[in-house]
């Protein structure tokens, strides 16, 4: 088939009274119930209303912060979904397995495809190198039962995120890919969408069309935020992406959506309620064969041009923990050109009225990022400042009353990776208002002067920066079989 329809469910999960205290398997089992009721009611909306497909979020049905000991009555063996497994069928044939088994069931009995997050864990000899002290490894773990209950995909999270420290990291980060009627799927968990492996190789190596991603994601402007980012990826990647979040307002957590290349959304983002919500969207099984699906050059504009002013008026400020540089749009028109290391960001913009309480700023960061987590960013930015004083250019900020009538913005960028965003006033998307050019240039539409713009980015990743690439790198030299191999080719030749 060409389309499909997918469903994503921003749950807001019901909390342990008290994770950092054990509780029983059967406690355990009572509070994942109550989670997975509300969840199986939001999947029988779902497959009545035609979703073919529901991805439901991280932590949606245990929570989060626990240690490895509160985690572990909440854990069950999940297999390698290979043994060809309908646990609602079978419920006992790998032990006790209650979770999987109504989920299983809630697939079958509604012949849709689920998409859950659950803990695996998996038992090892604690004098086996690795093995953790007490006895078993636990994993983040994403699951999917196709429409029959059948266990069809298990993916265990690589990057976990900071303070996950009830799970461990597996040995290797695995690239989990199943075929269905609806095309090519992948599948990876939250903060794993900010790195290469599994993320961009599973649509790079595996050529995926969709992604299906649970996750627990706490807002952070001006960049991070979940719907910006998330869709910024679906864009930038050229693939589908399922986004689910957890809905946790104290949290900074909402933020679900059903992106595709070429659409923002539908998506739901509500810090104002603890409501829960489902979004449905028609999708294209197969993204990249669509007429008008092209991967830019990123660099191009910005390589071929030399004719921008360098801004004046050029300071430093901190965004997300990252050093910027930045100068001030002091002109109700403008060209700029703006360099940090190895990136130049050109801007050329006009705003409709200038409210003379804001000031809008051109950055650009070409750096290691190091807070909660190491990854290379290139980024060009066009944003709001939190207040006249341009010490908060950079801080979050949520509101804006300046439109713009237009803008284009473009960098030379050193990586192929780069996420396209664009945010309104009040935390919405751009739908329909801007594009990004073959050329790489992100330009807006005659509509983009119907609402205040916050900020409008190129972020690029440059994956072979990062620390973890270099660590790959130098195993491979310290690796004694690459000496052996180099030795016996010259012995040969
Ligand atoms: O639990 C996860 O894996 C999700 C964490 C993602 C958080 C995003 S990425 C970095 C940034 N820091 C935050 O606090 N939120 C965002």
């Amino acid at each position: 088939v060409d389309k499909f329809i997918a469903a994503t469910y921003e749950h807001a999960v019901i909390l342990p009274e008290n994770s950092s205290i054990p509780v029983t398997a059967e406690k355990a089992l009572e509070l994942m119930n109550r989670n997975i009721d509300i969840l199986e009611k939001a999947i029988t909306s779902a497959a009545r209303q035609g979703a073919h497909i529901i991805v439901t979020p991280e932590d949606g049905i245990y929570g989060w912060i626990f240690t490895r000991e509160t985690i572990y009555p909440y854990l069950e063996d999940i297999p390698d979904p290979e043994v060809n497994w309908v646990p609602c069928s079978d419920p006992e044939r790998f032990g006790r397995a209650p979770v999987q088994t109504r989920l299983s069931c809630i697939a079958k009995n509604n012949s849709i495809y689920v998409v859950a997050n659950i803990g695996d864990k998996k038992p090892c000899n604690v004098s086996t190198v690795g093995c953790p002290e007490d006895g078993h490894y636990h994993y983040n773990t994403a699951v999917v039962f196709d429409s029959d209950g059948k266990l069809v995909a298990r993916y265990h999270k690589y990057n976990l995120f900071l303070g996950e420290i009830q799970f461990n990291v597996p040995p290797e980060p695995e690239m989990v890919t199943f075929e269905t009627p609806f095309g090519k799927f992948g599948i990876f968990i939250c903060f794993d969408i900010l790195f290469y492996k599994p993320a961009a190789a599973l649509v790079v190596d595996h050529q995926v069309d969709s992604i299906l991603f649970p996750t627990a994601w706490m807002n952070v402007l001006p960049h991070l935020t979940a719907i910006e980012f998330h869709s910024a990826w679906a864009m930038g990647m050229g693939v589908n992406l399922l986004s689910s979040n957890t809905h946790n307002t104290s949290m900074r957590m909402t933020g679900s959506g059903i992106f595709s290349p070429e659409t923002l959304g539908p998506y739901y983002y509500n810090m104002d309620t603890e409501d829960g919500n489902l979004t449905f969207s028609t999708l294209s099984a197969h993204p990249r064969n669509s007429s008008t699906f092209f991967t830019p050059n990123w660099s191009l504009y910005a390589n071929s041009i030399s004719k921008f002013s360098p801004g004046s008026n050029v300071f430093r400020g901190h965004l997300f923990s990252d050093e910027f540089t930045f100068t001030e749009l002091t002109e109700p028109q403008g060209n700029y050109t703006l360099c940090q290391n190895n990136l130049c960001c050109h801007l050329t913009y006009t705003v409709t009225v200038k409210i003379t309480d804001e000031v809008y700023v051109l950055g650009v960061f070409d750096g290691l990022h190091e807070t909660e987590g190491q990854y290379y960013l290139q980024i060009c930015t066009l944003l709001k400042c939190l207040s006249t004083d341009i010490k908060s250019c950079g801080e979050p900020v949520e509101t804006a009353s300046t439109k713009f009538k237009s803008f284009s913005l473009s960098g030379n960028f050193s990586t192929s990776f780069v996420f396209p965003e664009v945010l309104l006033s009040k935390v919405h998307l751009a739908t329909g208002m801007f594009q990004v050019l073959p050329d790489g240039r992100l330009t807006s539409h005659a509509n983009i002067s119907q609402e205040p713009l916050l900020s409008a980015t190129l972020y690029g990743r440059w994956y072979d920066k990062d620390p973890a690439a270099q660590d790959a790198g130098s195993k491979i030299l310290l690796d004694p079989t690459v000496y052996f191999i180099i030795i016996a080719l010259c012995v040969v030749y």
